[in-house]
């Protein structure tokens, strides 16, 4: 597969990694490359996502989604080492063109992630990402979220709905007890907190900094109560 033939891009996505002290090796900031070819080049027949500019790819979905990456691996090893998880499982809602799952796949190895959308052609998109990237952590599923029952240990989204129908969609997935809800805000949304179910808890409210991009930007993370 060709790679973005743009150094610039590479570039700015290792500065971005690195001032996220993410220590990614050469092989996956490749791979995060390659992800990118694919979308630009799969968003033309499957209409994945509306950025079409590489450089607005890169610091609006790459940049930004890897921004969640340390928060999500903290609370991994929590899981492995403090809770005895022997496999961490996470389902990625409304996942679209592959925001933030693939990212995630490529970034936590040791989580396995799967894709959901209700949309077929990105389910398949994310298929053909998994293969042509080598990520044997990573599935496309074609559903509605709401139809879902499998255990997952984190439940992310960003872009996807209100917290309130997100976490009431994919309650059913949801391991118990240890099972969370990452979700990817941009401003705090204080509303959908405050509409969020009884039995639903934020327990807690983590800003995140973006590379590149001078915007608000959080993770609402939740749990049963
Ligand atoms: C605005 S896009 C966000 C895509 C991606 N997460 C991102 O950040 O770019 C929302 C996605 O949610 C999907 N979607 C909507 N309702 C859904 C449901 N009930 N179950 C699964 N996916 C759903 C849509 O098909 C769409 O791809």
């Amino acid at each position: 597969m060709a790679a973005v033939n743009n150094d610039t891009l590479r570039q700015q996505l290792q500065a971005g990694a690195d001032a996220l002290a993410l220590g990614l090796s050469d092989a996956q900031i490749t791979q995060l490359m390659d992800f990118l070819a694919l979308l630009q080049k799969w968003n033309k027949v499957y209409n994945l996502t509306a950025v079409r500019d590489p450089q607005e790819m890169m610091s609006h979905h790459l940049l930004d989604s890897l921004a969640a990456v340390a928060p999500l691996r903290r609370h991994v090893a929590g899981l492995l080492q403090e809770r005895g998880v022997a496999a961490v499982k996470l389902l990625d809602v409304g996942s679209g063109g592959g925001l933030p799952g693939v990212v995630f796949a490529i970034c936590c190895p040791e989580v396995d992630v799967s894709c959901v959308d209700t949309v077929g052609k990105k389910a398949a998109f994310i298929q053909q990402a998994a293969v042509a990237l080598k990520l044997r952590n990573l599935h496309g599923v074609h559903a509605r979220v709401e139809t879902l029952a499998t255990p997952f240990d984190i439940i992310s989204c960003r872009a996807f709905a209100s917290l309130p129908d997100f976490v009431t969609w994919s309650r059913a997935a949801l391991v118990v007890p240890h099972g969370v809800w990452l979700a990817m805000k941009g401003k705090h949304p204080e509303e959908e907190i405050a509409a969020l179910p009884a039995d639903v808890s934020v327990f807690h409210v983590e800003q995140l900094a973006v590379p590149s991009l001078d915007a608000e930007r959080c993770i609402i993370w939740m749990k049963p109560a």
